[in-house]
C-alpha cells in the first residue's frame, strides 16, 4: 500500500518551485509513496504591505500553514528557511535542511542602464532593497547612494524596476530566488561578505513537519544536506540570541571545512551603518547541537562588543514606532497592528537617515514590531527579510 503525504507551502511561484523541488526529492526517495501538493494564500501575501506586521499577534507568513499542520491536513511544510522563525510553536520542528544555493545577495541594474556594480552607480541613484540587513550594510559601504523600500513577490519588483519612469536604478535581491525561478541572467554582479553578510538561513530549504510525526521524519532523513544543516542550525542560533525578543539587521557568512570545522561569523549594524560589529569563531562540530552552542557563542560575542548599543538603538526605535502606529490608529480608528507599513517619517532623527527618505518613493518602516511583545506565550523571532 503506498502512503499518502501532503506537502504545502505558501502560493507564491517562488514557493511553488521550492515545493516541487522537495516533492521531487521526496519522490525519487521513494518511489512507491505519494506526495500531495497544497498551497495556500497567506496573509502576508493578501497584504504585501502590511506583511512586517503582526495581525492579531500572528505570524502573516507562517501561521496558516503551521494550523494546517498541526491539524493534519498537510504533512509538510516547504519554507525559504530565511523566513521562518527561529523559534516555532509548540508541536512544530524543522525536520530538514536541504542543500543550499550560494547564500549571496546580488544586485540587478535596471535594464537599459551600463552599470556593472554598486561602485559604478552615480552618486544619489536610487537603490531598492528589502530589508533593514540589507539598507544597513549597504549604507555603511555606500554612503553617496539612496536606500529605499521595494515591496511586493520577485516578479513585482523587477517589474518596479524596469518601469521606464520608474526611481530605481538597480534592486538587491538573494541570488537563490533568482536562480530558482530562472532569472539568473538578471543578475548584474554579486554582493558578498564583507560588503553585504547574507541573511540567516539565506538560499536554504526548510522543512517544517510535526515534532510527533515519526513517519515523516524517517521520509525525510534522506533530503537532509549535513553541510548545509550544520551551518544554518548554527546561523539560527546566533540569530536567536540576538534577537532577544525584538529583530535586528543581523548579517552572517559560515563555511564548514574538513568535513566537520564550523565557521560562524555575525555582524550587527546599526542602521545608520555605524558602529558595525563582527564576530567570527571556529570551532570542531560533531552535532547539530554543538553547531547551535557555537552560533549562540558567537551571538553573545556579539553582544559583548558593542552588538548591545545597536539592539538598544532598534529596540528605542520599535517603541517609538509603536506609538506613531497607536497614535495614527487611534485618528484613523484602524487596529493599531494593522496600521500601514508605509510611513515616511523619519525613525532616526538626525541628518543620517534624511538621504533615505525620498518623497516620491514608498519607504519601509524600518523596525518591526516584536512578536514576542505583543504574544508573551510565543517568544518566537520575527524574519526580517
Ligand atoms: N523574504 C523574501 C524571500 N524569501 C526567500 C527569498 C529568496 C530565496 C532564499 O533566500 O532562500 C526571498 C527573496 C529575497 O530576499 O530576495
Amino acid at each position: 500500500m503506498p502512503r499518502t503525504f501532503t506537502l504545502g507551502s505558501r502560493a507564491s511561484k517562488l514557493a511553488q518551485i521550492q515545493t516541487l523541488i522537495v516533492r521531487d526529492a521526496l519522490q525519487t526517495a521513494h518511489p512507491d509513496d505519494e506526495f500531495n501538493l497544497s498551497f495556500m494564500t497567506t496573509g502576508g501575501d493578501k497584504n504585501q504591505a502590511e506583511a512586517l506586521y503582526l495581525l492579531g499577534g500572528k505570524s502573516l507568513w507562517t501561521e496558516e500553514l503551521e494550523e494546517a499542520l498541526l491539524k493534519g491536513d498537510i504533512d509538510i511544510i516547504v519554507h525559504s528557511l530565511k523566513d521562518v522563525p527561529t523559534v516555532l510553536p509548540e508541536g512544530c520542528e524543522i525536520g530538514a535542511i536541504m542543500q543550499r544555493e550560494n547564500p549571496c545577495d546580488s544586485l540587478v541594474v535596471k535594464k537599459g542602464l551600463p552599470y556593472k556594480s554598486l561602485e559604478e552607480l552615480p552618486d544619489g541613484s536610487i537603490v531598492g532593497t528589502s530589508s533593514v540587513r540589507r539598507v544597513a550594510q549597504l549604507r555603511r559601504a555606500f554612503p553617496t547612494l539612496v536606500f529605499a523600500d521595494v515591496r511586493g513577490n520577485l516578479n513585482t519588483r523587477l517589474a518596479k524596476l524596469d518601469r521606464p519612469d520608474g526611481e530605481y536604478a538597480a534592486i538587491v535581491l538573494a541570488r537563490a530566488g533568482l536562480v530558482r525561478l530562472d532569472m539568473e541572467e538578471r543578475i548584474t554582479s554579486d554582493i558578498s561578505p564583507p560588503t553585504l553578510y547574507h541573511a540567516v538561513g539565506q538560499g536554504a530549504l526548510g522543512i517544517e513537519i510535526r515534532s510527533d510525526d515519526i513517519e515523516v521524519k524517517g521520509l525525510l532523513a534522506s533530503l537532509s544536506h549535513r553541510e548545509t544543516e550544520l551551518r544554518c542550525r548554527a546561523e539560527r542560533a546566533c540569530l536567536r540570541v540576538l534577537e532577544g525578543g525584538c529583530s535586528v539587521p543581523v548579517g552572517v557568512a559560515s563555511h564548514v571545512a574538513s568535513g566537520s570545522v564550523l565557521s560562524l561569523t555575525g555582524t550587527v549594524t546599526s542602521l545608520t551603518g555605524n558602529p558595525h560589529v563582527v564576530h567570527t569563531l571556529s570551532a570542531q562540530v560533531l552535532t547539530f547541537e554543538d553547531a547551535e552552542g557555537l552560533g549562540a557563542d558567537v551571538g553573545h560575542a556579539l553582544i559583548e562588543n558593542g552588538a548591545k548599543a545597536v539592539l538598544e538603538e532598534v529596540s528605542l526605535s520599535r517603541e517609538a514606532k509603536v506609538k506613531r502606529d497607536e497614535n495614527k490608529a487611534a485618528e484613523t480608528g484602524r487596529q493599531a497592528t494593522t496600521a500601514g507599513s508605509v510611513d515616511a517619517r523619519p525613525i532616526i532623527s538626525g541628518s543620517h537617515i534624511d538621504s533615505f527618505l525620498n518623497p516620491k518613493i514608498e519607504l519601509s518602516p524600518m523596525f518591526m514590531v516584536c512578536r514576542s511583545e505583543l504574544r508573551k506565550d510565543f517568544p518566537g523571532a520575527w524574519p526580517m527579510e
